[in-house]
C-alpha cells in the first residue's frame, strides 16, 4: 500500500501531538512514511518536534519525523498538508479579545470584532501556505483548520480559486459527540445529520440513526432543557468556559424550536449577556495560555527530559479525527459524508451561490461533493446573509487595503451596536495589529 507524506503547517500547535497520535492510531489503514512539521517559530516547534520524535520511535521507527522553517523542505514531495497556525499566537488572541470588551463588545477568537481582527491576519498567513504547497507539491491537498475558518474560507475562494484547499471546524463534531452520549451511543458515527450554516453560525436540522429514524425530539427535548450538557464528565465540562457555553444552547434552542443550534451563535444573540459575564481582565486566551498550552509543552518537555513517552498524558481527540478521516476519505475514496465549509453554489437553494457554507458533502478523491440543502427558513436566512457580508467585506477590506471596507464589516457584525464603537474598535485594532495587516487607506 501506498505510504503518505504529511506536512503539519503550524507544527508548534497545540493539537499538533494530538493529530500525530492519531496518525500512529491509523498506521494500518493510512500507512506514513514521513510527518514534516513546519512553523516560523522555530524554537515552539522544536519542542513538540523533540518530544513527538521520541514518541515515534517508541512507536513507529519507520514512521521519518522532520521539523523546519524553510518551507522547500517542509513543502517538497508531500501528498497532504494539515495546516493549523495561529498568525500573532496567543498573545494576539487576547488582544483580540480584550479590546472590543474594552468598548463593551463580545470579545471572541473568532466571532465579532475579534474574528475580524484575527482574519485579517490569517488571511496572508494561509495563503501563504497555499502558494508554498502549490510550488513544492502541487498534487498535494491542504486540509486548513486555521481560524477563522470562515474568513480564511472566503480568502481562499476568493484569491485562490483553483487551490486544492478544503476548510473544516471540529465545533459540529464536539458538539455531536456530546449528543452521542446523552443518547446513550458509543459516538456520532452511530448517526447521520442536516446541518447548514456559515462557520460557527449553524443549525441541525435532523439526526437520524442509521437506519434513517430521526432521532431529533429526543435531542431537541434534551438541548431544550439542558443544552448539550451531559453528565458533566466530557473533557469540555471540565472547562467552566465550555460549560457555560453548552448550556447556553438551551437560550438559542428556543429561538428556533426545530432545530438546534452551534452554541457559538450566542455570540450573537446575547450579546449582552456575554459582554456582562466576561472579564476584561482575563479572557479565554488566558486561560488556554494557562490550561491546554501550559499542559501540552509541560508534557513535551516530560518526555525530553525523561526521553521516554511511554507514561505521557498526551491524548487523541476528535478534533484529531476528523481531520484523518478527511485525508482518509481523499486518499481512499471512502465517500465519508462529512460537513465542510465549501462554497454554496446552489446548494442552499435561496442563498448567495458565492458564499461560504459548512453543509454535508460526501467526500472522495475528488474532495467534497455538496449535498443539496434545498431552501432555508427567513430567519437563517436574513441572518446568515447579514454574516456573509461581514466575511466577504473582510476579505475586501484585505484586498484593496480598505478602512472604509473593514469599517464596514465591523458595522455589519450582530456584536456591533453602532457605528462610532466599530470605528473606535477599529482604530484600536488597526494599532495593536500594525504588525500583521496590511496598512489601511
Ligand atoms: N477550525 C476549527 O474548528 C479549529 C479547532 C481548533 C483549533 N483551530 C485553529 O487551529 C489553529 C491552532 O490553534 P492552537 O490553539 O494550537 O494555536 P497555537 O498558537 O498553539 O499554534 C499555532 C502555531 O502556528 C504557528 N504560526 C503562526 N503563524 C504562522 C505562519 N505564518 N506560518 C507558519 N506557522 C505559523 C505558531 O508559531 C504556532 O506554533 C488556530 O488557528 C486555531 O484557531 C481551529
Ligand atoms: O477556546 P479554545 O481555544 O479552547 O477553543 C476555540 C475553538 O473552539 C472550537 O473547537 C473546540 C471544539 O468545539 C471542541 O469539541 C473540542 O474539540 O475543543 C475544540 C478546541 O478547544 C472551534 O471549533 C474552534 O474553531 C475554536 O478555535
Ligand atoms: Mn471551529
Amino acid at each position: 500500500m501506498k505510504k503518505f507524506n504529511i506536512t503539519i503547517a503550524g507544527g508548534g500547535s497545540t493539537f499538533t501531538p494530538g493529530i500525530i497520535l492519531m496518525l500512529l492510531d491509523y498506521l494500518d489503514e493510512f500507512p506514513i512514511d514521513t510527518i514534516k512539521l513546519y512553523d516560523n517559530d522555530k524554537e515552539r516547534q522544536q519542542t513538540i518536534a523533540d518530544a513527538c520524535g521520541i514518541l515515534l520511535e517508541e512507536r513507529a521507527p519507520w514512521v521519518t519525523l522532520t521539523a523546519s522553517t524553510d518551507p522547500a523542505e517542509a513543502f517538497t514531495d508531500v501528498d497532504f498538508v494539515m495546516a493549523h497556525i495561529r498568525v500573532g499566537k496567543y498573545a494576539m488572541r487576547e488582544q483580540d479579545e480584550k479590546i472590543p470588551l474594552k468598548h463593551g463588545v463580545i470579545g471572541q477568537e473568532t466571532c465579532g470584532p475579534g474574528g475580524i481582527a484575527y482574519g485579517m491576519r490569517s488571511i496572508p498567513g494561509v495563503l501563504e501556505l497555499v502558494d508554498y504547497m502549490e510550488k513544492y507539491s502541487p498534487d498535494a491537498w491542504m486540509l486548513n483548520y486555521s481560524n477563522p475558518a470562515a474568513i480564511v474560507a472566503e480568502a481562499t475562494r476568493k484569491l485562490r480559486p483553483d487551490a486544492r484547499i478544503l476548510n473544516i471546524c471540529d465545533m459540529p463534531i464536539g458538539i455531536e459527540e456530546l449528543i452521542a452520549k446523552n443518547l446513550g451511543l458509543s459516538s456520532r458515527k452511530e448517526f447521520e445529520v442536516d446541518y447548514y450554516g456559515l462557520n460557527h453560525f449553524g443549525w441541525w436540522t435532523d439526526i437520524r440513526d442509521k437506519k434513517g429514524n430521526t432521532l431529533m425530539p429526543e435531542v431537541i427535548s434534551h438541548v431544550s432543557k439542558n443544552g448539550y450538557a451531559t453528565d458533566g464528565s466530557s473533557e469540555l465540562e471540565q472547562q467552566a468556559s465550555w460549560n457555560s457555553t453548552l448550556k447556553k444552547a438551551k437560550d438559542i434552542q428556543a429561538l428556533d424550536p426545530d432545530t438546534i443550534p452551534n452554541t457559538y451563535l450566542k455570540y450573537y444573540f446575547f450579546p449582552d449577556y456575554e459582554v456582562a459575564n466576561s472579564n476584561s481582565e482575563r479572557t479565554r486566551a488566558n486561560e488556554v495560555m494557562e490550561g491546554r498550552e501550559k499542559f501540552i509543552f509541560s508534557e513535551c518537555r516530560a518526555i525530553i527530559e525523561k526521553g521516554t513517552a511511554e507514561d505521557t498524558r498526551l491524548t487523541i481527540d476528535e478534533h484529531a479525527s476528523y481531520i484523518v478521516d478527511l485525508a482518509r476519505a481523499i486518499a481512499f475514496n471512502t465517500k465519508e459524508r462529512m460537513l465542510m465549509i465549501v462554497e454554496n453554489n446552489g446548494a442552499i437553494r435561496n442563498f448567495d451561490p458565492t458564499a461560504m457554507v459548512e453543509i454535508p458533502c460526501i467526500v472522495g478523491s475528488k474532495g467534497p461533493e455538496k449535498l443539496v440543502v434545498g431552501e432555508i427558513p427567513r430567519f437563517q436566512k436574513s441572518l446568515m446573509e447579514q454574516q456573509a457580508g461581514v466575511e466577504k467585506l473582510v476579505v475586501e477590506a484585505f484586498e484593496e487595503e480598505s478602512y472604509q471596507k473593514l469599517w464596514q464589516a465591523l458595522i455589519l457584525s450582530r456584536t456591533v451596536p453602532s457605528a462610532s464603537v466599530a470605528k473606535d474598535i477599529l482604530d484600536d485594532l488597526i494599532e495593536a495589529n500594525r504588525d500583521y495587516w496590511p496598512k489601511l487607506k
